[in-house]
């Protein structure tokens, strides 16, 4: 046996509980700023992400000393491999400083941005004549809409084009505009680190999680069997909107206004439900009205939630979760509001942090949020290093997975959240017409948020040609265009949180296809029978105890291996085929609905609607 193998493993006990303790004293700097954007919890965040580098750097160090390749238990051997890629840690101290600073600073400028109401917008521009300058002192106090929930709120409820125009607009001008310079230098220091790592660009250094060297083309393969899904939800919500907004806002053969589909990033259209919907007059599918009116709390949608997963067998939230988690947006201070789940790292300690609103669109997010602490607890006994996903798409899927049965009219009838349901041809329409709104919707914006961040990290996309690049995938991908004139005086992919916030993108292109290879697996295990889309695998405890099986291995293997054993053998790879089997009897409805109509857009200019 190689010496050095026992002397490695010896080191990795002793690294395993000092990464614990230096990894809760990161996350925990990291959440108080999080939870509350003041100078002096950014300094300590600042601080405490210097010390934790430091560490890293040691360990590496230590580490790449070991000849681990020559290693022969595979465990020991893909733990060292782990820790062989530093990350940014790697950067001199001068230029991490400066790339925390500025990853702290555009975090900031995103959570805080605030726009004026669309009302004081028309009154100063009716009442500029008077030039009465004491009004633009009264804008300054009035302008306090944030993104959640006052400008969540207007994007879904207006259908005023003007007035949502102006929203899309001040938004991008108050968030992303603002930190363009900065990202063009995180650009920079970003691919320094990934170079220091041994990678190309930062982009490769991402993709590196999937352990794949086929990972590009099979993103575009499962891009090129989902684009007709795609393609025919886009034409009928198009002739949808023309038919409200007039023929002159929209052209039947071209994009769709960004700004018409009742989300800041046209990546989700449930806002739209409500005046497309292929049968109207049938029950509402959207719960929110019932979920006010029974003055339901943010912490009753937590606990709905908690109740799912304890119904399968699965772990429940343990006490630290209910103790400190932030579930409500505080009234005394700026937080980072986009939802988030966090570990630290003790086996002990896990938190929500929310600005829950009472819609069902959060009572889902609710539960994807609770899929990853889930996760997390699944997990825990493995090694530090082991604490993560299969791939950071099996992470994103986890809560989606559950929310496809808690979405089903049974299911919300069951827990009294739909009174009556229409369980009739024309209704199961309706449902997956709603589903489709959340999930086919989202796989354009999926796939081009990092085929452009990839493009700028590799220099395929130079700096000056940022925002044009972004409204060229844009139109291609999404066949959206923006209701106002874009130039490179703009940041666009700015206004996006996981821009600023710097989370990979990818992840939720492959949790939206995976997701439903899940939910096909889990219905099995739970002896579902029928269509897919009516499936509810509530208190199954073979569905839980399936799941439980891949969510324990957390990243201890790789993620093909966490496939076979979900599908029970049947594929270890990402495929369409299950996502298309769900949405099939919608898919063939739009496709009669579509027969007459063009499919697919053109525009002559991706950086103006036409
Ligand atoms: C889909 C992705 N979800 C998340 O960040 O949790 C988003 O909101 O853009
Ligand atoms: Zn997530």
């Amino acid at each position: 046996d190689n010496p050095d193998e026992a002397e490695g493993f010896e080191f990795l006990q002793t690294y395993d509980k000092r990464a614990s303790q230096e990894c809760y004293l990161s996350v925990l700097s990291n959440w108080a700023y999080a939870t509350n954007l003041t100078e002096e919890n950014k300094q300590n965040l600042l601080e405490r992400s210097l010390v934790y580098a430091e560490f890293q750097k040691e360990a590496w160090k230590n580490a790449t000393s070991f000849a681990w390749k020559q290693f022969k238990n595979p465990s020991t051997r893909r733990l060292f491999k782990f820790l062989s890629i530093l990350g940014t840690a790697a950067l001199p101290t001068e230029k991490l400083k400066e790339l925390n600073e500025i990853s702290a600073s555009m975090e900031d400028t995103y959570s805080t941005s605030k726009i004026c109401p669309y009302s004081l917008q028309v009154v100063i521009t009716d009442e500029s004549e008077n030039l009465d300058d004491d009004k633009s002192s009264s804008e300054e106090e009035n302008c306090t809409l944030s993104l959640e929930p006052d400008i969540t709120r207007i994007l879904k409820k207006s259908q005023n084009y003007d007035e949502l125009a102006y929203v899309w607009k001040a938004w991008r001008d108050s968030s992303g505009k603002k930190i363009r310079k900065r990202y063009e230098r995180f650009v920079e220091l970003s691919n320094d680190a990934a170079r220091l790592n041994g990678f190309a660009d930062m982009g490769e250094m991402w993709r590196e999680s999937y352990e794949s060297d086929t990972f590009l083309e099979d993103l575009e393969n499962l891009w090129k069997q989902l684009l007709p899904l795609y393609e025919n939800l886009h034409a009928y919500v198009r002739r949808k909107l023309i038919s409200k907004y007039g023929n002159d806002k929209i052209r039947p053969d071209g994009p769709i206004p960004a700004h018409l589909l009742g989300n800041m990033w046209a990546q989700d259209w449930a806002g739209v439900q409500e005046f497309t919907e292929p049968y109207p007059g049938k029950p509402s599918l959207d719960v929110t009205p019932q979920m006010v009116e029974q003055n339901m709390t943010a912490l009753d949608m937590f606990n709905i939630s908690e109740e799912f997963f304890s119904s399968l067998g699965l772990k429940e939230m343990p006490p630290p979760f209910w103790e400190h988690s932030v579930i409500e947006k505080p009234t005394d201070r700026e937080i980072v509001c986009h939802a988030s789940a966090w570990d630290f790292c003790n086996g002990k300690d896990y938190r929500i942090k929310q600005c829950t609103d009472i819609t069902m669109q959060d009572l889902i997010t609710v539960h994807h949020e609770m899929g990853h602490i889930e996760y997390y607890l699944q997990y825990a006994d493995q090694p530090s290093l082991f604490r993560e996903g299969a791939n950071p798409g099996f992470h994103e899927a986890v809560g989606d997975v559950l929310a496809l049965s808690v979405s089903t009219p049974k299911h919300l009838k069951a827990i009294s959240l739909l009174n009556e349901i229409a369980d009739d041809p024309e209704g199961d329409i309706n449902y997956l017409y709603s589903i489709a709104l959340d999930k086919i919707s989202f796989l354009p914006f999926g796939y081009l948020m990092d085929l452009w961040r990839w493009g700028i990290f590799s220099g395929n996309t130079s700096v000056e040609e940022m925002n044009t690049k972004w409204w060229e995938l844009r139109l291609k991908y999404q066949g959206v265009c923006p209701p106002v004139k874009r130039t490179e005086e703009d940041f666009d992919p700015g206004a996006k949180y996981h821009i600023p916030g710097n989370t990979p993108y990818i992840r939720y292109f492959v949790s939206f296809v995976i997701q439903f290879q899940f939910h096909k697996a889990l219905c099995e295990a739970a002896g579902h029978e029928g269509p897919l889309y009516k499936c509810d695998i509530y208190q199954s405890k073979e569905a839980g105890k399936l799941l439980s099986q891949v969510l324990q291995l957390g990243s201890s293997k790789p993620w093909t291996e966490a496939m076979k054993i979900m599908t029970g053998g049947k594929t270890n790879k990402m495929d369409a085929a299950p996502i298309i089997e769900y949405f099939d009897p919608l898919i063939q409805w739009l496709k009669e609905q579509n027969k007459n109509y063009t499919l697919g857009w053109t525009s002559n200019d991706p950086t103006i609607c036409p």
